[in-house]
């Protein structure tokens, strides 16, 4: 056992996760588990990689085309989105441990922490175009972090929102993701419903970190055709980490039968990954290879220097702090930690005290409770058969989950075109 693991402060640490009551930002860990960068910088990991973001884009339909024509085409899309979304998770799950050496605790975003960059196009005859990252923490009780990821070139939005539950078992955090991320291809007049898998966090003993996904992901598409991936660690489907399974289906009916899949794709998230028509399992022997998650290197965010950032900007709000976790200075990470969440309590003070209500910036919050509101979501619900509720992202309607209020948060573009003070 590394000698980190048996410091005292790990497992005085563990023995503190094992009485948490369930929300992961209030517990303190010891300072070299601490991550220099904010919660709000991951919403980026959801397009390292725009060029696979934009490619349904270059799959459009021919004029007047036959109806076969169309739905091949149809599947041709939600197969690059499947790509796309299989792409994000390395870079979601594993980044931490490939740039730090193990998963990290994030910072915990203020109310009204912001992060924004920009994507600039690294494509050879320039059709992929800038692709533009806002992301804000709509709220700190609990922390969600809204995001929209906008490529005016092409004409496509991806939107979404996280927040997580978690739970403590014997050895692991086990995480249930909320919120869902919706694509909107405007050109294609296609939407895609995108739904988070639960987690848990692995090596906690060993104090080296990492999450392995579980359970079921979903894209449903306004095509009606779906995506349903499961996810398992070791021992599952193939003993490696990281594996999945993805069957693509003509619609949700359909899905209900495993031999009914038009596409099955298995392998590693975090590596390589095969695809093959119908419903066998596709091996890396005789069948194509869908995706290398080693090969293509994430592309970087750009992100103006701290000195041009505004004070609600997440790198130039955390710069001290994040200083000092570079540092491994703990009193002056406690300091400076201290300083920053004063700084936010005077403000939620002062607001009650006035009876002033925050305003978020970006994002509104939209009750989906009314059955007669119809939008691209209301719509992919239908066709999904999940739950509108904000539950755990992916659940079921009439399923165990399927309870709560049905608030979701969207961007609001016109907030963005009206913002003065925040620039890309
Ligand atoms: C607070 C307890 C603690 O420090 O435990 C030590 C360990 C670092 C485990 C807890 C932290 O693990 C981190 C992993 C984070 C998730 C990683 C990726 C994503 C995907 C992204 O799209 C949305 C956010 C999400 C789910 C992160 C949420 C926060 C997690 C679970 C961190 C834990 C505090």
């Amino acid at each position: 056992m590394s000698n980190v693991a048996q410091s005292s402060s790990w497992t005085s640490f563990l023995k503190s996760i094992a009485s948490f009551n369930g929300d992961l930002s209030s517990l303190t860990a010891p300072p070299f588990i601490l991550s220099p960068t904010s919660l709000s910088e991951y919403s980026k990991y959801w397009s390292e990689h725009p060029d696979l973001l934009m490619e349904p884009n270059f799959l459009a339909n021919s004029e007047n085309a036959e109806k076969y024509e169309i739905e091949a085409m149809s599947l041709k899309r939600t197969i690059a989105v499947a790509r796309w979304f299989i792409s994000t998770l390395r870079s979601q799950y594993c980044s931490r441990n490939e740039n730090m050496g193990s998963e990290k605790k994030p910072l915990n975003p203020f109310l009204g922490e912001v992060f924004v960059g920009k994507w600039q196009d690294l494509s050879k005859d320039g059709k992929i175009g800038t692709t533009n990252l806002l992301s804000e923490q709509v709220s700190h009780h609990p922390p969600v972090t809204a995001y929209s990821i906008y490529n005016e070139k092409n004409n496509t939005l991806l939107q979404g929102y996280n927040g997580i539950r978690s739970s403590f078992s014997t050895t692991s955090i086990n995480v249930k993701q909320y919120g869902h991320a919706l694509l909107n291809y405007q050109n294609l007049n296609e939407d895609y419903l995108v739904t988070l898998p639960p987690l848990h966090i692995e090596g906690l003993i060993t104090a080296s970190p990492f999450v392995e996904l579980e359970g079921t992901s979903y894209i449903q598409a306004s095509s009606g055709y779906i995506v349903v991936f499961e996810f398992s660690g070791r021992g599952y489907f193939s003993g490696k980490k990281n594996t999945f399974k993805a069957r693509i289906y003509r619609d949700i009916l359909s899905s209900s039968n495993k031999e009914n899949a038009l596409v099955t794709i298995s392998g590693q998230w975090s590596g390589k990954s095969y695809i093959a028509k119908g419903s066998t399992t596709p091996s890396s022997k005789s069948d194509e290879l869908f995706y290398d998650a080693q090969y293509k290197k994430p592309e970087e965010l750009i992100v103006k220097p701290i000195d041009e950032q505004h004070e609600l900007e997440s790198r130039k709000a955390w710069s001290k702090v994040a200083e000092a976790i570079k540092k491994s200075d703990y009193d002056l990470i406690h300091v400076e930690k201290l300083k920053l969440e004063n700084e936010q309590r005077d403000l939620r003070k002062k607001e009650q005290e006035s009876d002033i209500k925050w305003e978020t910036r970006w994002f509104d919050s939209i009750d989906y409770s009314d059955s007669s509101y119809r939008d691209a979501f209301t719509n992919l619900i239908n066709l999904s058969n999940l739950s509108i509720k904000n539950c755990p992202s992916g659940s079921v309607k009439g399923g165990k989950y399927d309870s709560g209020d049905a608030k979701h948060w969207r961007f609001n573009p016109s907030k963005w075109q009206n913002e003065s003070e925040i620039k890309l």
